[in-house]
């Protein structure tokens, strides 16, 4: 008897949310770019103008006013929210489509759609809210990000506060001083999440046949 095949994993969501320049874009990226962890990124719907580095289907898709009203009233969202001003949300369909096929997924979203997934799919859901290691080094990543303009940056900066307020709505929090040593502990966040009981299909009949095996 082989424990491997009749043992399978129902499929998670892995949300990460922070201020604005704490660097939840570049964790999930890293994250999907790491091919063995084998994970997807919903690539959400925005109002927001697209950065300088951003490519539309990529980083996320960048509609209009109009046409996000229309997706969401149509209930294709599976959350959404308004931050900094502009408007975001969550496809949902390649999310259920992902999940049904056993597949995880990474969100990089606020704290308000955090609330939304959590409350649909508690079970299914692991959340991480990652800090910067003081308000000054925060400012700093934003300014060296260049991609925004400083009327765009002081507005996240004043957002940021209450953002931060949000910490003890997640699962975990990690202050991302070193980004490797973050890295490394959201790849331990994930790994242990892999492995619950909840979440492993078959465990059960697997025991059974265990114990019914004479030796
Ligand atoms: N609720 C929700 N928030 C989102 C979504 N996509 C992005 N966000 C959040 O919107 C905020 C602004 O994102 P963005 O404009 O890319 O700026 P950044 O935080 O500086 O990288 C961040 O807190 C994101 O996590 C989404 O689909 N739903
Ligand atoms: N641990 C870190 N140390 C130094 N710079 C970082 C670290 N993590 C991210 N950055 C940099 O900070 C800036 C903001 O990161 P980003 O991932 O865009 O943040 P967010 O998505 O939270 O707004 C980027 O230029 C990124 O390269």
């Amino acid at each position: 008897m082989t424990a491997d095949k009749s043992i399978t994993r129902r499929g998670l969501v892995l949300i990460l949310s922070s201020p604005s320049g704490a660097g939840k874009t570049t964790l999930t990226r890293n994250l999907i770019e790491k091919a063995e962890l084998e994970l997807r990124l919903s690539i959400s719907v925005t109002t927001r103008p697209r950065r300088p580095s951003e490519i539309d289907g990529v980083h996320y898709h960048f509609i209009e006013k109009d046409q996000f009203v229309f997706q969401r009233d149509r209930g294709d969202l599976l959350e959404w929210a308004e931050v900094h001003g502009n408007f975001y949300g969550t496809p949902r369909k390649p999310v259920e489509q992902a999940l049904a096929a056993g597949r995880d997924m990474v969100f990089d979203i606020d704290w308000q759609g955090t609330q939304q997934i959590v409350e649909k799919m508690r079970d299914d859901v692991v959340t991480v809210f990652i800090l910067p290691p003081s308000m000054a080094e925060l400012k700093a990543r934003l300014v060296r990000r260049a991609e925004d303009a400083p009327e765009v940056i002081a507005q996240r900066l004043e957002n940021a506060r209450g953002e931060i307020s949000r910490w003890a709505l997640y699962d975990y929090v990690l202050v991302n001083e070193d980004l490797g040593v973050t890295f490394r502990d959201l790849e331990m966040i994930l790994h242990s999440e892999r492995l619950k009981r909840e979440r492993r299909v078959g465990l059960s009949a697997f025991v059974d046949r265990l114990l019914a095996e004479r030796c």
